[in-house]
């Protein structure tokens, strides 16, 4: 059994991710974490009265030597610290988390090597995320004028979206950077054009009644091409959170990217 911590328990992902633990055969959850929560044990809570989970409110209380695994679906101003700490303590990090910046990215894939500890970080676990991205990145090679439109409900913080940014930063690898549009254009409203990396653009829209949807839109000569993915439910996270604790276990680095382990 894969015994498993969840960071973030009482959110959006971090319930669906606690269900799916406790379905899940070869997963135990041997913990769960928020520092913004006030019960000592899960079965405080309702729906899981009949289980015998510690609740976490401060990482040093945290029994590091029973947990394998931590999964995290926090924040972006609590994401670094959590990895940091799982992996100082040679827990392997499943990370949906978004908004580390490269620059974190990078410290952490050093301590991971320094401490030999696998961990993942992946901006989105859904297998349709997943292929919209790498179907982007192919497509780009012959249409690189390209803007992202990603769609998200309205609790969002971070934007743009994490699947997003990545989504522009697989592209840049095979894109020379230029300028999209007409170079003497104005903003008659500033922000108009949406985000730029490296020439291409990127728009957020937050709204009710979504979930996680993201339009990547190529423009050439006479035609056009658009690859949409939809998330209209977060179960769709679950298959692709399940496969990477299963795996996560064998590795030796700290990954980003959920392909690199399909
Ligand atoms: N990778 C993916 O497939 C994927 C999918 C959905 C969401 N996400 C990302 O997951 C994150 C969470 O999304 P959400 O909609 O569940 O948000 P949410 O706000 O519903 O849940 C976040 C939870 O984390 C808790 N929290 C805050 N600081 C913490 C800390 N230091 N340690 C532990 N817990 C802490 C909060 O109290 C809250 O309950 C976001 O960054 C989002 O972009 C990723
Ligand atoms: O619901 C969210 O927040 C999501 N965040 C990730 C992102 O920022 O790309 C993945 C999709 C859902």
């Amino acid at each position: 059994m894969v015994k498993i911590l969840v960071a973030g328990f009482k959110g959006r992902m971090g319930h669906t991710t606690v269900e799916m633990v406790l379905n899940h055969p070869g997963f135990e959850l041997v913990g769960v974490y928020d520092p913004h929560s006030i019960e000592k044990n899960l079965n405080e809570i309702n729906e899981f009265s009949e289980l015998d989970v510690p609740a976490y409110h401060q990482l040093s209380d945290i029994a590091t030597g029973k947990v394998e695994v931590w999964i995290d679906f926090t924040s972006p101003k609590a994401v670094f610290e959590n990895v940091k700490f799982a992996l100082e303590h040679h827990i392997s990090p499943v990370v949906g988390t978004t908004g580390l910046k490269d620059e974190q990215v990078a410290q952490l894939q050093r301590i991971a090597k320094k401490n030999q500890v696998g961990g993942l970080i992946a901006p989105n676990f859904g297998i349709s995320a997943v292929l919209l991205m790498q179907f982007a990145k192919q497509a780009a090679k012959y249409l690189p004028d390209v803007e992202i439109i990603e769609m998200h409900h309205d609790k969002k913080l971070d934007a743009p979206s994490g699947t997003a940014l990545n989504t522009a930063k697989m592209i840049a690898e095979i894109r020379s950077e230029h300028y999209q549009g007409n170079p003497d254009e104005t903003e008659v409203l500033p922000g108009a054009r949406g985000a730029n990396f490296q020439g291409m653009r990127i728009h957020s829209v937050r709204l009710p009644g979504y979930v996680a949807h993201e339009q990547v839109l190529f423009g050439g000569p006479g035609e056009a091409l658009t690859i949409r993915q939809d998330s209209f439910d977060r179960s769709s996270f679950m298959s692709g959170v399940a496969v990477a604790v299963s795996k996560i276990g064998k590795q030796h680095e700290l990954l980003v990217g959920l392909e690199n382990l399909l």
